[in-house]
């Protein structure tokens, strides 16, 4: 069963949040600075053009990081964070509640305060975003309504990063959930979403999960055959070793 995608019930099982925190967001771990750099850069640049901003933003399939969410803080009023593991809801609740244990973000929110440059510091900005979080919720981007038994209100912007290639067996799927996710979104709102493309697999300690491997060329289109209208895509430098890109979309 080597090659079978990834089961629901083994991300259950097997994703070991400390673990992935450990091997791609801790700091002394250098390998993980190309992710990093670009998505800080990326979306600091995306918030601060202006023209994204609002009531709320959601976060779909946040896994334990909150990192892709200091830029956001200062464009939306409310944050909504969710993902399909119990185990990684409860760690960023850690860190919301400042908990013993909770994974150390610092080095992130001072690089984010040096890029917003606005004199804030990292206390008072983390303190901005937890003020923000509003609701820690599990969703699963597979079904058409992710939060069932919930209906939520359609958000001003929908943001995912590396999880809709974590969930998608194939470019079908993968556009079935883009339509799941634009009913979370009013129309005229948008979607970020951030990727790493022609990955087949990443890891979590000895745990390989699977992923679609996708291309810009793959991604556009769904985005198309979903009914959005792609905005902006900025692909990572050529001297990354694997390629990033962030995709930008409305909802029509
Ligand atoms: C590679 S991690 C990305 C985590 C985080 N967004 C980041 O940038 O590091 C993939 C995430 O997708 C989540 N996931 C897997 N299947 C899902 C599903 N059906 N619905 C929502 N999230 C899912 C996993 O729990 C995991 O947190």
């Amino acid at each position: 069963m080597e090659d079978s995608f990834t089961s629901q019930q083994t991300y259950i099982d097997e994703f070991d949040s400390v673990e992935y925190l450990k091997m791609y967001y801790d700091q002394e771990q250098a390998m993980l600075s190309e992710w990093t750099d670009f998505a800080l850069q990326t979306l600091h640049e995306v918030f601060s053009a202006g023209g994204i901003g609002g009531d709320t933003i959601m976060d779909i399939g946040s896994g334990p990081t909150i990192y892709q969410l200091l830029s956001a803080c200062e464009k939306f009023k409310n944050i909504i964070i969710s993902d399909f593991l119990e185990q990684n809801l409860a760690e960023i609740q850690k860190w919301l509640k400042k908990e013993p244990g909770a994974f150390d973000w610092t080095s992130y929110i001072e690089r984010v305060c040096k890029l917003e440059g606005n004199g804030a510091t990292c206390e008072e900005k983390a303190e901005k975003l937890r003020n923000k979080v509003k609701e820690v919720l599990r969703c699963d981007v597979l079904k058409e309504n992710p939060f069932e038994p919930l209906t939520l209100n359609p958000v001003d912007c929908v943001i995912s990063c590396l999880c809709l290639e974590a969930c998608c067996n194939d470019m079908e799927s993968f556009c079935d959930v883009l339509k799941h996710l634009k009913s979370l979104i009013k129309p005229g709102g948008c979607l970020l979403l951030l990727s790493k493309l022609n990955r087949h697999y990443y890891s979590v300690g000895d745990q390989r999960f699977s992923a679609l491997p996708v291309t810009r060329e793959g991604l556009e289109k769904a985005l198309k055959d979903a009914g959005y209208e792609t905005m902006e895509i900025k692909v990572a430098d050529q001297n990354y070793q694997s390629k990033i890109l962030m995709l930008y979309a409305k909802h029509k």
